[in-house]
């Protein structure tokens, strides 16, 4: 019996340093609801305030480092934390702090999703931000979950998919490059790809969904991948069960009309769509 079946069981606990977003879409909202989706406990270090919507972001204010900091120190002073996300930074002090206070290895997963933009449009992380990822954090991350333009921000140069996703894996940590539908042409499948510090990477395949519900879809998938960590799963498995997670919580919520824009995921809110009927 998994965690998820048992809610009696003493879950394991996840800790997301990440944005708040108002709308409850993105950032520490979407962890903490996958996080509970998932079976695990969510705490949370609070990096910066955003003032958006589904329709877009209106403020952004970063907090500084030191209420960043004791955040994490309160948190890793008493829980047991089985992993950690790194979600918006938003300033390359938070990129450090995250990097001396929470080492993603041996025993500690770390999964860094490097926001930099939101769908939207807004920036959420500037070219310091970025050099702070590529040179303090990735070479300590377990996973780093970029998307194809973070990928090339990240490594300065224009690269396919997966080419970026192989680029980035050579600073040490496994790589999964997630990839929406590709807006060439209509498209019925999404292509992740998965590489691993010496490997060559891999396809990860799944159905597109349409739906206008996908404000938050990179925090659910590197949250998932997370919760997966701090249950024990390895990396390439808890990779699949992000994607598959994600996949189907867009489903569950291709019917939802929440606000004028890109609306949220429900994480918790409806049943598996899962045609087999199983446990995600
Ligand atoms: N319409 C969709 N249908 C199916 N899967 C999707 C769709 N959009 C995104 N995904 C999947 O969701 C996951 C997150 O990918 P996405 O590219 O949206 O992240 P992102 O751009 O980093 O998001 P964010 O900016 O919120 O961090 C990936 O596994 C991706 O394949
Ligand atoms: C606080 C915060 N964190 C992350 C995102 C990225 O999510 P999206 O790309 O779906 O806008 C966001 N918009 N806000």
């Amino acid at each position: 019996m998994t965690a998820r079946q048992d809610p009696f069981r003493t879950p394991p606990v996840a800790l997301t340093v990440a944005g708040t977003d108002s709308g409850g879409a993105a950032g520490v909202a979407a962890d903490l609801t996958t996080f509970a989706a998932l079976g695990v406990h969510g705490a949370c270090a609070v990096t910066a305030v955003t003032a958006q919507s589904t329709v877009g972001v209106h403020s952004v204010h970063v907090l500084p480092p030191a209420e960043v900091r004791a955040q994490v120190t309160a948190v890793l002073d008493d829980l047991p934390v089985a992993a950690v996300k790194a979600g918006m930074l938003g300033s390359p002090e938070a990129v450090r702090l995250v990097a001396e206070s929470l080492p993603g290895r041996p025993g500690r997963p770390l999964v860094v999703d490097p926001v930099l933009v939101a769908t939207s449009g807004a920036v959420l992380g500037d070219a310091g931000v970025a050099a702070a990822y590529t040179r303090v954090l990735l070479p300590l991350a377990t996973v780093v979950t970029p998307n194809l333009d973070e990928a090339r921000t990240l490594l300065g140069r224009d690269l396919p998919r997966r080419d970026a996703a192989a680029g980035l894996a050579e600073l040490g940590c496994t790589v999964v490059l997630t990839g929406g539908p590709d807006g060439a042409g209509p498209s019925t499948t999404c292509v992740d790809w998965l590489a691993e510090p010496g490997c060559v990477p891999v396809p990860l395949e799944h159905p597109v969904v349409d739906t206008t519900h996908d404000h938050g879809t990179g925090c659910t998938h590197s949250a998932a991948l997370a919760a997966r960590l701090a249950h024990g799963d390895l990396v390439a498995d808890a990779a699949r069960a992000a994607s598959d997670f994600t996949t189907d919580r867009l489903r569950a919520g291709s019917g939802w009309r929440l606000g004028r824009g890109r609306g949220p995921l429900p994480h918790v809110h409806t049943r598996s769509t899962d045609p087999s009927g199983g446990e995600l």
